[in-house]
Order: C-alpha cells, then structure tokens, then sequence
C-alpha cells in the first residue's frame, strides 16, 4: 500500500531533522512542504504569530484543536515553561499516530497529551477525565466549520476564563466565515486580526485572536 503524504513528511523529518531539537523538526518540516509537498502546517510566519501569543501569555494549560502532524504541537509545546501542558485534539488515528512520532522525535512529549477523537466529544469530557479547571490558550486549527461551536461548547463547559485567550488559523484561506461573525459581534470576546500568508504559499490568509472578557 503505497505511503500517505503525511508519512512521507514523518520520514523526511526522521531522516533528516535533529533528534530532541524542536527547531530542527519544524524547519525540515517546512522545507518539505515548501519544496516538495504542499501540508496544512501552520508554517513559519504564522508560526511567528503563534510563538508570540504564547510568550506573551506563558500559558500553563493550552488545548490546540486540529493536531494533524504535529506541527504546531511542536511549535507550541518547545516554548512552554516547566509544568505546562498542552493537550491536543486530533480524531484522524493515521494523523494522531504521526504525529506522536513527531512530537517524540522533536522531545518534547512530557509536555504534550494526544487526545483521540472528535473535539466535540474530547471537550466535554476535559475537566474531568484529563483533570481541567480552565484553559488559558486554545489554538483552532481544525475543520473550519467546527470552529464556532468548538468556541461556544468551551464556553458552555466553563473552560474558559476572564483573559483566556483563542487564536484561530485560517480566518481568510480556507476561511472561517461563520466563526468571525459569531466572534466579532460577541460581547465577551475582544478580536485582534493578524494579516499573513497561507502557509508555503503567497496567498493571503490571516489569523484571529479573541480574548475572553469572561
Ligand atoms: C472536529 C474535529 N475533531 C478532531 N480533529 C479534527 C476535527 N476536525 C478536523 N480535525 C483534524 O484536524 C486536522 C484538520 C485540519 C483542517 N485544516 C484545514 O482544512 C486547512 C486547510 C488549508 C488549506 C488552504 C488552502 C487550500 F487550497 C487548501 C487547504 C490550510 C490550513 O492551514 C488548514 O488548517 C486534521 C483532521 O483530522
Ligand atoms: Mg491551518
């Protein structure tokens, strides 16, 4: 059975990026996809934008909805302080069992916590069997048309507190059309837009921070 594209990406990455060195994964991962096959990694200048809301947050609990290969779960994870966890959602068991890969290679699995299954399922289930109180950083990078009621059930589960803060991938490419009307014309939510350029590509795309005014 021949291989699948995320297989092939796992590969490249275990043959040529340094074990235990979260940077080396991600830059092997994006020359991949840069110059081989295109992937719905997060990417480099995003990445940044990403990398940024973490520093400034130094969240101790993020949930990253839309695992994939591991990517941004890497991205994530390597700047987060002694203790932090992050708890990531993947329902493609093919994905989530590369990704884990990733992730192990990258040395960074203390900190991460894969959960299989659908995020409508997973979140519910957050604070008692994977021991939540509230989550400072979600990161919503998953089916685009899951992102508003994803952002609605956490709020109805009590997962997010005054200053909890989502950013979301992709609002312009594919787009997120439904999320940005529920979250720019909700009270609770205060949006910044973050202009940039679909991963690998010179397309426009953007992503979106909302912080939770409780
Ligand atoms: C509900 C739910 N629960 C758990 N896992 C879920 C889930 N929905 C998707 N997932 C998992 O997340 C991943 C899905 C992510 C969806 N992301 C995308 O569809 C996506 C698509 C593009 C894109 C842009 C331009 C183009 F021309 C083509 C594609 C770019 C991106 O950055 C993306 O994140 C993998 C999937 O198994
Ligand atoms: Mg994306």
């Amino acid at each position: 059975m021949n291989q699948s594209k995320e297989q092939r990406i796992l590969n490249f990455v275990l043959q040529n990026a340094v074990r235990g060195d979260p940077c080396s994964v991600m830059d092997t991962i994006d020359k991949y996809c840069s110059q081989k096959e295109w992937a719905m990694n997060v990417g480099c200048e995003k990445g940044l934008i990403l990398d940024k809301t973490v520093e400034e947050i130094k969240p101790s609990v993020v949930l990253e909805l839309g695992t994939y290969c591991g990517y941004s779960a890497i991205r994530i994870a390597r700047l987060l302080k002694a203790g932090a966890r992050l708890l990531t959602v993947e329902f493609n068991p093919e994905f989530a069992a590369i990704a884990k890969q990733m992730i192990e290679f990258a040395g960074v699995q203390d900190k991460v916590n894969i959960l299989e299954g659908p995020s409508e399922e997973i979140i519910p289930q957050l604070k008692k069997k994977y021991e939540v109180d509230t989550l400072d950083f979600v990161f919503l990078d998953h089916w685009k048309d899951r992102y508003s009621p994803d952002t609605i059930l956490l709020q109805e589960c009590n997962l997010l507190r005054k200053g909890s803060v989502l950013l979301a991938d992709n609002v312009i490419c594919p787009g997120a059309p439904e999320f940005l009307k529920y979250i720019r014309n909700n009270p609770s939510f205060q949006c910044t837009n973050y202009p940039a350029h679909l991963e690998y590509m010179e397309v426009q795309d953007a992503m979106e921070k909302a912080v939770f005014l409780g």
